[in-house]
């Protein structure tokens, strides 16, 4: 949807009056900062962003190599501004006023890891990443009859950093110490598993990829990521063993590029396609678009996980409006339930809790200490 509009923005012959119309009227302005913006995802995620007509400002943000990235990106002639955003002494100009932050800034996996194996590496840096958040991106509340009434919250963060398991914990955490942590605007980015489930499905199913929707739920690594083929549209007679295939492809389809990459890092271009798609509904959502569903890695009751993936319909109310939102005539948001699950699914369900718990506890822990 987004990719469409991009192009008949990019091919129609008014497409600079559009623009205009854009930065001035119809759509409002959005800044969305992308914090690891010179890496693998970084980059061309970027260019998606700045492809994205919703986009008013462009913060791209990195330990280094950030200028060379926005000179790029930035002679693009789309809506947004680009502005490149180098060393932690930066790192505040690049989130001020930013309404979406994308983390995809931290290590990849070599084969034979796991995601897991890059806690180590990647806690620290969301951690820190997280804390600048709580900090630079805006917050105001006020006391309204004895009740905190949240006026303009803090931007909404799309993780995409792994381990997600454990780092969307970590966020959570982070800024519920700085006092700044609202549940409805912490995202885990499981936007890949969604991608790749309906890639495998439409070929085995023979379908028409463009029309596949397959709900996955759960967390984003191995066996937490459980896909609910049992959902998928269009409907296909596909066998049990098939199944089993596909729910097991989605599940190693990370390893499966890392392992194809020998050594030189894990998915990049599908993942900032991915993140593009999940920052677009992120930017519908807050525009006040009606019906914005995306699966999501989000603090959840659904099961007796506190994190946990599922469809998550997003209805945004403009900051303006937050009041509303709270009176829950707008800006309403819910976390889906799964859905009738099937035999094999209902399995997989039991079977992944206990990692997703353990991966959770494990950022908890470590944002703790
Ligand atoms: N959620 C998903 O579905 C998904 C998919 C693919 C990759 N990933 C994860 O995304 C992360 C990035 O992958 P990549 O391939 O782009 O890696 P990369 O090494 O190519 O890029 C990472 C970038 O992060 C930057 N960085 C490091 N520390 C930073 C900090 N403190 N602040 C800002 N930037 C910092 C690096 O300079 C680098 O440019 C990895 O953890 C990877 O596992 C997640
Ligand atoms: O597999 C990885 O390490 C990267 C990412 O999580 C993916 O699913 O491709």
């Amino acid at each position: 949807m987004m990719l469409r509009s991009i192009k008949s923005l990019a091919t129609s012959p008014s497409s600079h009056i559009l623009r205009r119309g854009y930065a001035s009227e119809a759509v409002p302005d959005r800044k969305v900062a992308v914090l690891g913006a010179a890496g693998g995802i970084g980059q061309p995620l970027a260019l998606l962003m700045k492809l994205n007509p919703l986009v008013s400002s462009l913060a791209l943000y990195d330990i280094a190599n950030t200028p060379g990235v926005a000179a790029d990106v930035g002679h693009i002639n789309t809506r947004s501004e680009v502005s490149g955003y180098s060393g932690e002494a930066e790192l505040g100009k690049a989130l001020e006023g930013a309404d979406v932050v994308i983390i995809p800034a931290g290590v990849p996996r070599k084969p034979g890891m796991t995601r897991d194996d890059l806690f180590n590496i990647n806690a620290g840096i969301v951690k820190g990443l997280c804390q600048a958040i709580a900090k630079y991106c805006p917050h105001v509340s006020i006391e309204i009859l004895l009740k905190q009434v949240c006026l303009y919250a803090t931007a909404l963060v799309n993780m995409i950093s792994n381990p997600v398991n454990s780092t969307v914990p970590i966020a959570a955490e982070v800024l519920k110490k700085a006092g700044k942590y609202d549940e409805k605007r912490l995202f885990g980015v499981t936007t890949l598993d969604v991608v790749r489930a309906k890639t495998f499905y439409a070929g085995k199913a023979k379908v028409p990829v463009a029309e596949v929707n397959v709900p996955v739920v759960g967390g984003h690594a191995g066996i937490t990521i459980l896909p609910l083929f049992s959902q998928a549209t269009p409907k296909a007679n596909l066998s049990d063993a098939e199944i089993t295939a596909l729910t097991k492809r989605t599940q190693d389809g990370g390893t499966e590029v890392v392992e194809a990459k020998a050594g030189k890092g894990s998915a990049t271009l599908s993942m900032a396609y991915a993140g593009a798609i999940f920052a677009d509904a992120c930017l519908k959502g807050l525009n006040g678009a009606p019906d914005v569903v995306e699966c999501s890695y989000v603090q959840s009751t659904i099961t007796e996980l506190p994190f946990f993936a599922s469809k998550v319909p997003r209805c945004f109310a403009p900051l303006s409006d937050v009041a509303l939102v709270r009176l829950g005539k707008n800006g309403v948001e819910e976390v889906l339930g799964l859905g009738p699950l099937s035999d094999y699914e209902k399995e997989g369900l039991e079977k992944l809790k206990p990692e997703l718990q353990s991966s959770i506890e494990k950022g908890i822990k470590f944002a703790n200490q």
